[in-house]
């Protein structure tokens, strides 16, 4: 039997843990299907990228007065995010400051186009779900992200796996822990301490709280689709290049459980399928199966 478990664990393709068994039955007809791995991705990594580090450049320019330590280490690199110098001068520079430190969904909403807010989902007994609250996301447009911590295939995960809603599978077996309660918060809480380098985090840890630095850091909310709702948005997996600027990877919302083994952070967006209005719910599909 013990075998038989196992060979039914190793064929195991779906997104998300916990969910499946009971109700794969019903769900069989919003099954999407990927022929080979490498077709998964909807848009280029490259797209990922831009969109990645045009937000998070927005949102450290808008939060240069707390980035203090940071530009003590590296004081080169307030000139990559200062705007150029007005013609007129300021009356002072924190006065400019004050002016220019907008609340992260604003600084989103500047720079792509959209705003994000959980909220209860349209679908009954579903919980919480994500919704564009603002403006809109045209086809092909990162949207969201799923934090968590990242665990690669046989890292220690049994007791932060019980009865957790929010285990996310990687195509390769990776699997990330979005739980923002309990024993998977503390876990990332910890990781993402042991991994700070002096002033310069390697994670973002505020999307375990209330008020999210990166706003994009709310994809592990996003519900499955259903007959009635179909996905309009897509899982898609990103590993950090090692060019990322280092001062931004402190809005990235994943950590490694272990970091003995070299290799780039692991990272899952989600990607629109359509042009999304403003107040529409995501949906994604769980029930990915790769062949
Ligand atoms: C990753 S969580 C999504 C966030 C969740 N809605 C919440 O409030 O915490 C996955 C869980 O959401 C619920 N869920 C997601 N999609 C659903 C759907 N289409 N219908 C009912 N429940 C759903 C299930 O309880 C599932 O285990």
């Amino acid at each position: 039997m013990l075998r038989g478990l196992r060979r039914r664990w190793a064929a195991y393709r779906y997104r998300f843990v916990p969910w499946l068994a009971l109700n794969l039955r019903r769900q069989r007809r919003t099954l999407r299907y990927v022929p080979e791995s490498s077709q998964d991705k909807i848009i280029p990594d490259e797209d990922v990228l831009e969109t990645l580090l045009k937000v998070f450049a927005a949102l450290f320019a808008n939060d240069l007065g707390r980035q203090a330590p940071v530009l003590a280490v590296r004081p080169e690199i307030r000139r990559k995010y200062e705007e150029p110098a007005p013609a007129e001068p300021r009356r002072s520079e924190e006065g400019a400051r004050s002016q220019r430190a907008l609340g992260p969904q604003e600084v989103l909403f500047q720079a792509l186009g959209f705003g994000l807010a959980r909220g209860r989902s349209s679908l009954p007994a579903a919980g919480t779900g994500v919704f564009v609250s603002r403006g809109g996301a045209r086809r092909g447009a990162v949207v969201a992200m799923y934090p968590g911590t990242v665990y690669r295939k046989h890292e220690p995960i049994f007791f932060q796996s019980l009865g957790n809603p929010f285990i996310f599978r990687c195509i390769d077996g990776v699997l990330i822990d979005g739980n923002d309660k309990g024993l998977s918060k503390a876990v990332y809480r910890s990781c993402s301490r042991r991994d700070q380098l002096g002033p310069f985090q390697m994670s973002d840890v505020s999307w375990l709280t209330a008020a999210p630095q990166n706003p994009l850091a709310v994809g592990q909310y996003v519900n499955n689709c259903s007959y009635e709702k179909a996905a309009n948005v897509c899982y898609q997996e990103f590993d950090v290049p090692r060019c990322f600027p280092v001062e931004l990877k402190q809005y990235l919302p994943n950590i490694v459980y272990s970091h003995d083994i070299q290799s780039p952070l692991r990272c899952v967006v989600l990607v629109t399928l359509r042009d999304i209005k403003q107040g529409e719910e995501l949906f994604s599909n769980y029930y990915t199966v790769i062949n």
